[in-house]
């Protein structure tokens, strides 16, 4: 299996001169392709930094971030490094705060199409990924705070898919949602994963175990394990003790 995703000796640090954290402390990983897998961890392990980095979003200060056989993303040009980001698709956390507010919907899914693609295609497109995600295309008209956060998050699906993937990113994609719209979200995520490459932050365990073939656990910007999804709860905590707090809100 080749490697979609492999990061090696990754080392991040945020914030300005005084205050900077070191969110990732030296992360090996490799994601196969048409993995799926789960990051999991306690709130500020590390999860969200790694999924920039991974999706060759965030440069790492240190290590190589490497994507589908390249060994170092940031030593290639721009154009290159960006070409091979279109094949990453993200799905925000928070689909509100990524969406231009002046913009519409269908704006926001069509800006995503590959450039070139012209007016009368988009609109079809649009129209289609909208369909695909379970939404009325007549929503392309409305902007993002005239859709529920259910409908918002599928729209952030609908963008992701634009660039016609080969790996999805989604950190916490159903966050802020309500039961139903959540099982929603991801039932759309689980079928649009198949055939694809993976990689989800949560934090909740039955997501992971869910849509997931693989957890890698975080802790203070290291993976603390790298566990087959299927684990038991027992022995996820005995290999990664630092689950103990997501495993006692599994219910
Ligand atoms: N812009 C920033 N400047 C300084 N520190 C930051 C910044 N963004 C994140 N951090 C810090 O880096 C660490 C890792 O943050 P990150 O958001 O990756 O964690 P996380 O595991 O995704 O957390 P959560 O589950 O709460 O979303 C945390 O200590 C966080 O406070």
């Amino acid at each position: 299996m080749s490697a979609a995703i492999e990061l090696a000796g990754v080392v991040r640090r945020l914030g300005a001169r005084r205050r900077r954290v070191e969110a990732l402390s030296g992360v090996d990983l490799v994601v196969g392709e048409g993995e799926a897998v789960a990051v999991v961890g306690p709130s500020g392990s590390g999860k969200s930094t790694l999924v920039g980095v991974a999706g060759l979003l965030d440069r790492p200060q240190e290590g190589r971030a490497g994507a589908f056989g390249v060994p170092d993303v940031w030593a290639l040009p721009d154009r290159e490094r960006r070409a091979l980001r279109r094949r990453f698709g993200w799905v925000p956390q928070d689909a509100l705060s990524s969406f231009d507010p002046r913009h519409t919907a269908g704006r926001a899914v069509a800006d995503a199409l590959p450039a070139g693609t012209g007016r009368r295609e988009a609109a079809v497109r649009v129209a289609e990924l909208l369909e695909r995600v379970g939404l009325d295309p007549a929503l392309a008209g409305r902007r993002p705070t005239g859709l529920s956060g259910g409908e918002r998050q599928r729209v952030a699906l609908a963008r992701a898919l634009a660039v016609r993937p080969s790996v999805l990113l989604a950190d916490e994609p159903t966050s802020g949602l309500d039961v139903l719209a959540q099982e929603r979200v991801l039932d759309l995520l689980q079928a649009e994963a198949h055939g694809r490459t993976l990689v989800m932050v949560t934090h909740d365990l039955r997501v992971a175990r869910r849509m997931a073939d693989r957890m890698v656990v975080l802790e203070d910007g290291r993976p603390a394990a790298d566990v087959p999804a299927s684990i038991g709860l027992e022995e996820a905590e005995r290999r990664a003790p630092v689950l103990a707090g997501m495993i006692a809100a599994t219910p």
